[in-house]
């Protein structure tokens, strides 16, 4: 957690023989490089050297301690420990208001609390410093062409779209079946706006029980219902400064859904059990795999609710309908797969290609991700072959079922797969399915009246 390079601290101080004591109690620690200083221009003339740590004095001849510390805090995050003569509560209190790390007195005990002090503050500028990095990490790894993968019109239309959700806290709402990336999207849209070093908070209203998704999302206060026993902070409130993502909002029962809607339109909330009124202020992004205007005709979902949520409608077409974007998909998932696992550089054959091409992906991209990391473990040498690549059998039996058609459509879909297979053969058709050819002769005709959806 510590970092390698030396610490270096600054010691502002005026009093000789203070100055003397302090550099001997931090000289115990060989990481230290220290540089002392008596009065308080003569620290904002070194600032420069970029110490990580200042021991102020609060009396300087030349300037007030909280000049000194409000300048220090103005140049850079620097963590400043003040060290005063007296103990004065207030001036304490003052100090850290204006950023100070800590106060110590002048006693027996500034020693221990000193190197105290200095190995949490320590800590703090490491953790600090790792917090930057992960969000410039974050902020990159959602770069829209280098996180979404793709380049099929389809998907072209969909970053037209994100271009313009980035620019305003429009709320956004994506649709699309399972696994076509609508998590990442969302994730996309706040990463590459002007909340991204805000939180990002998604919620899966479909996972969490109903009678417990009021308090996940609004929060409680201690004591609001039996098993409270601490106030809790909602997801809304998580959020604040940020982005929300409510995933499968779909599923949200028509009790909260009204509670949803006061929210979002008043853009407050109050949490259960409380009387406070929390002003939010948050970017709301909505998904589900429903037709939510079928569900608000079919009595499941607010109509209110839908016209609010609707915002920028965001579709995510199935990957089987984005062409090629299949193989260009693959290719990445093979090559980060490699990368993770210090494997050689995996190529795709050509059969495998076509046999990827020709498989509906009932579960999307997320489907295609664990195809192809099974492939790359399957495979015998460096290229991908045809027969590594194993279309598990849930997705076949999904896949089959996946239009959810009546009994008798399917009965005709079948049928008309083998005619088409047998080149209309009728008797070579009834002999496979094994039912008689007039059964045959009978549903092409039912067929005729009523073609198959
Ligand atoms: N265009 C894409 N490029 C790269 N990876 C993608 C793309 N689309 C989806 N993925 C990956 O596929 C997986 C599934 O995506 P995601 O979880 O966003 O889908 P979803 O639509 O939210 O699914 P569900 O509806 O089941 O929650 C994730 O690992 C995601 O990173």
């Amino acid at each position: 957690m510590y970092e390698q390079e030396p610490v270096k601290i600054f010691i502002v101080e005026d009093d000789p023989a203070y100055t003397k004591f302090l550099q001997y109690v931090l000289s115990l620690n060989p990481d230290f490089e220290v540089s002392t200083f008596s009065t308080g221009k003569d620290c904002l003339d070194n600032l420069y050297q970029k110490p990580s740590i200042i021991t102020l004095d609060y009396t300087l001849p030349d300037m007030p301690g909280e000049k000194v510390l409000a300048e220090i805090k103005a140049f850079d995050n620097i963590q400043v420990i003040i060290i005063s003569a007296q103990e004065k509560i207030g001036t304490a209190v003052e100090l850290l208001k204006l950023g100070a790390y800590d106060y110590i007195t002048k006693d027996e005990d500034t020693k221990n609390r000193l190197l105290n002090t200095i190995n949490n503050a320590r800590q703090n500028i490491s953790l600090v410093k790792q917090i930057d990095h992960l969000k410039q990490e974050i902020s990159e790894k959602y770069e829209f062409d280098k996180s979404i993968v793709g380049s099929s019109g389809a998907l072209k239309k969909v970053f037209a779209l994100l271009e313009k959700a980035v620019k305003t806290n429009i709320t956004v709402s994506i649709t699309g079946e399972t696994g076509t990336g609508k998590e990442l999207v969302a994730k996309a849209i706040h990463y590459n706006s002007k909340r991204k070093k805000k939180p990002f908070v998604a919620v899966n209203i479909a996972a969490i029980p109903s009678e417990l998704m009021e308090s996940e999302l609004f929060g409680h206060e201690k004591g609001a219902f039996t098993g409270a026993n601490t106030r809790r902070i909602g997801k809304f409130e998580e959020a604040e400064g940020g982005t929300i993502f409510l995933d499968e909002i779909g599923e949200m029962d028509l009790n909260l859904q009204a509670k949803l809607l006061r929210v979002i339109q008043e853009r407050e909330l109050t949490r259960i059990g409380g009387n406070d009124i929390i002003k939010l202020d948050i970017r709301l992004i909505v998904a589900t795999h429903r037709d939510l205007a079928e569900e608000v005709k079919k009595g499941n979902f607010r109509e209110d609710l839908y016209y609010r949520l609707l915002g920028l409608p965001v579709h995510l077409p199935p990957l089987r309908d984005r062409g090629n974007d299949i193989v260009i998909l693959a290719k990445h998932f093979l090559q980060a797969f490699a990368k993770e696992n210090d494997l050689p550089a995996l190529r795709l054959s050509a059969e495998a290609q076509e046999k990827l091409l020709s498989y509906p992906f009932p579960g999307n991209v997320r489907e295609l991700k664990s195809i192809m990391e099974l492939a790359a473990v399957m495979a015998n040498d460096n290229e991908i072959k045809a027969d590594d690549i194993s279309f598990n059998s849930v997705s076949k039996e999904t896949n089959f079922l996946f239009e959810e058609m009546t009994l008798r459509d399917y009965t005709f879909k079948i049928l008309r797969y083998y005619l088409d297979k047998y080149d209309n053969n009728v008797l070579q058709v009834a002999d496979k399915l094994d039912i008689g050819k007039s059964t045959i002769y009978r549903y092409l005709k039912e067929m005729e009246d009523e073609p198959v959806k």
